[in-house]
């Protein structure tokens, strides 16, 4: 059967907008440096839609990155351009778009609040006004045919929501709500059913045209029909260049080089071509040889000037080629063709391109609070089990500590009930949020590379977005326990509980916030926050007497946002009280100023100590945001 790969496409070459010449990247391994790109050169330009192919392991991907400029680690050398002149990162960043193949999108919003939720971002309010971004949003949901799922959850870690290939669609609009220059998609196709894979390339196409877009993407396997998409193909074997041109000549190409195609579908003759076969040693070196005379070829027709064969009906990259015809067929009819145009091109001057200006801090900041809330109200788990955490430590510690008398054993309920109720601040709040924190870090990251805000507006909105659910329901929680247990009826006494009951809530937000972005390891965090917080409880001054505890480990206690919420609590509840005692016990507290001094924690004032439980607060923010700023930095080798 006959292919035919139809790209009618009329591309205007001139400059090309993104050039790159001898690229070569090492890793370090084990066994000494090993070179995954060798000498790869070409150029792509406005409209084009470029498939990067190969087998498994071919470095598409590598390369991908390497002209994205997000390759981390090794080493990269050769030169890369874009629109003839050196890439500056901050402008090329915020002028490229980059979909990944996982689709990293929270999945509690809708189709309809990610793609406004980028376009609010990554569009200036300087230049759009809201209605402008409404209708940038509202004619990308058409464009990629999303207008029907426009109020459809992202879905996804077991949620319902939209199908694979409309996430795949959702991903790419957030990046298109701005102009690139360039769209990168690494696999867009994957993992979709070949009907939505087909949809993913088509629209890509009908993009590429509509806003001169130069779109690159690594595929694998695509269908015949999928083929007739491409403009230009860039076929990879280990890391090696096996052809780069037109999409409609390189099947003419091997054919003159004495690889006529066998199979109906262009792409499987491609990588049948250049797989390595792992079978055996010797069909492997073999293979091995075969790419490397494959790549040599290449060289060599480029060197000798790219003739291939003259496409027919006089056409030129926008020509019909037929994927079987014979090598003979098209022999004679050879003419310098665009693969050879394409990379001999000559650098034009410098283009100085101005990436769109950045929205203003607070734009950004309004933003990323609203979309924060949004997702901390949708985060359903979280505020059930939030609101039954306290409900039933209403009910416990109310019930436990029922209406607390004046005797004896009143004093170590209060004891008992206040070093409680200081740990239930915590708890229901840290791990949570901790949870959160990471579960959004990789959306972070891809945000933070693409440039679309900045790290302090992202980390005070995220900040704010779980103080209502720090501080609503331990109010509540607190007016509960405070007239169940009968604390001391006292206007003042019931505020300065609630002061220092919402610094402990806030330090310990922040202490959440450093903990989660010390390491990039869920697990790690999950086993360092348990050991951290039960050895710090140890030092809230109820487990152990501070007299009494190892001398060299008591500065602990300095840091220790139990001790001084704990110290705080006691010294308020306790102060004024009087206790009766029993005619038979010769232990007896008969004011609270000796229970509070019995335990040492009378040794500062409670304003004081809630003053420097505030200041451990904004400590552990700052701490947290430098840790943000430097897991979230971008490592990115440029060239
Ligand atoms: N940082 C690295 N360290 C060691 N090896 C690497 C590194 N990056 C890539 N490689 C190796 O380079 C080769 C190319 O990797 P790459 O991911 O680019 O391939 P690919 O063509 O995209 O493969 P696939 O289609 O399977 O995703 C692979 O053999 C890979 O193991």
């Amino acid at each position: 059967m006959l292919v035919q790969i139809d790209n009618t496409a009329d591309i205007q070459h001139s400059t090309p907008i993104l050039s790159w010449s001898d690229l070569n990247y090492d890793v370090k391994t084990k066994q000494g440096a090993r070179r995954i790109l060798h000498d790869i050169s070409g150029n792509v330009y406005n409209g084009e839609l470029v498939a990067i192919m190969g087998s498994s392991g071919a470095g598409k991907t590598t390369l991908l990155n390497v002209l994205a400029g997000r390759v981390q680690g090794g080493r990269v050398y050769g030169d890369i351009k874009f629109h003839g002149a050196k890439r500056n990162p901050h402008n090329f960043k915020r002028m490229l778009a980059f979909v990944e193949q996982d689709d990293l999108m929270f999945p509690q919003l809708t189709v309809g609040e990610t793609l406004t939720v980028s376009a609010e971002l990554r569009l200036p309010s300087s230049k759009y006004t809201k209605a402008d971004k409404l209708e940038r949003v509202e004619s990308v949901m058409r464009q990629l045919r999303l207008t029907h799922v426009r109020d459809t959850g992202i879905g996804g870690h077991g949620a319902r929501g939209v199908s694979g290939g409309e996430r795949k669609r959702v991903s790419i609009g957030t990046e298109l709500v701005t102009d690139p220059s360039i769209l990168v998609l690494d696999e867009p196709t994957s993992g979709l059913d070949s009907s939505s894979a087909e949809m993913v390339v088509s629209l890509t196409k009908d993009m590429s045209r509509e806003r001169n877009l130069c779109t690159l993407m690594t595929i694998h396997q695509p269908s015949a029909e999928m083929m007739k998409k491409f403009d230009k193909l860039i076929l990879l074997s280990q890391g090696k260049l096996i052809y780069m041109g037109p999409m409609s000549q390189a099947i003419p190409y091997f054919e003159s080089i004495g690889y006529p195609s066998t199979n109906p579908n262009p792409a499987n003759f491609f990588i049948d071509l250049t797989t390595i076969d792992f079978s055996s040693d010797k069909a492997m070196q073999e293979s091995e040889q075969h790419v490397q005379a494959l790549a040599e070829s290449f060289t060599k027709f480029r060197e000798s000037g790219g003739l291939l064969p003259k496409p027919p009906f006089g056409a030129s990259s926008g020509s019909i080629i037929t994927a079987g015809l014979s090598s003979n067929a098209v022999a004679s009819n050879y003419s310098k063709s665009e693969v050879n145009n394409d990379i001999t091109q000559n650098e034009v001057d410098l283009v100085l391109l101005e990436p769109p200006p950045m929205n203003n801090w607070m734009h950004e900041l309004w933003t990323l609070l609203k979309r924060d809330t949004i997702l901390v109200k949708r985060n359903r788990s979280f505020t059930l089990g939030l609101i039954a955490q306290c409900l039933v430590t209403i009910i416990f510690l109310g019930f436990v500590f029922f209406q607390l008398k004046h005797d004896q054993a009143s004093v170590q309920n209060r004891v008992g009930f206040l070093f409680m109720f200081t740990n239930f601040c915590t708890f229901p709040v840290i791990f949570p949020i901790i949870t959160m924190i990471m579960t959004g870090r990789s959306i972070l990251m891809r945000e933070r590379s693409a440039g679309v805000y900045r790290m302090s507006s992202y980390f005070l909105a995220k900040s704010l977005s779980f103080f209502p659910i720090g501080f609503v329901p331990f109010t509540f929680t607190y007016i509960g326990v405070y007239f169940l247990s009968h604390l001391q009826y006292d206007a003042a006494k019931f505020f300065i509980g609630f002061a220092n009951m919402y610094a402990l809530i806030f330090t310990s937000i922040g202490f959440s916030f450093a903990l989660a972005m010390f390491t990039h390891d869920m697990e790690v965090v999950f086993i360092i926050a348990p050991i951290t917080i039960s050895n710090l409880i140890l030092f809230a001054g109820n487990l152990s007497n501070f007299g009494a505890v190892t001398p060299v480990l008591r500065w602990i206690k300095y840091i220790c946002m139990y001790y001084y919420s704990y110290s705080a609590f006691m010294q308020n509840e306790f102060g004024g009280l009087k206790f009766t005692c029993d005619a038979d016990n010769a232990m007896c507290y008969r004011t609270g100023e000796e229970v509070v001094s019995s335990y040492n924690l009378d040794e500062l004032p409670i304003g004081l100590c809630i003053v420097i439980n505030l200041c451990l607060g904004i400590g552990l923010y700052t701490l947290a945001y430098m840790l943000t700023r430097w897991m979230a930095k971008p490592r990115y080798i440029w060239i």
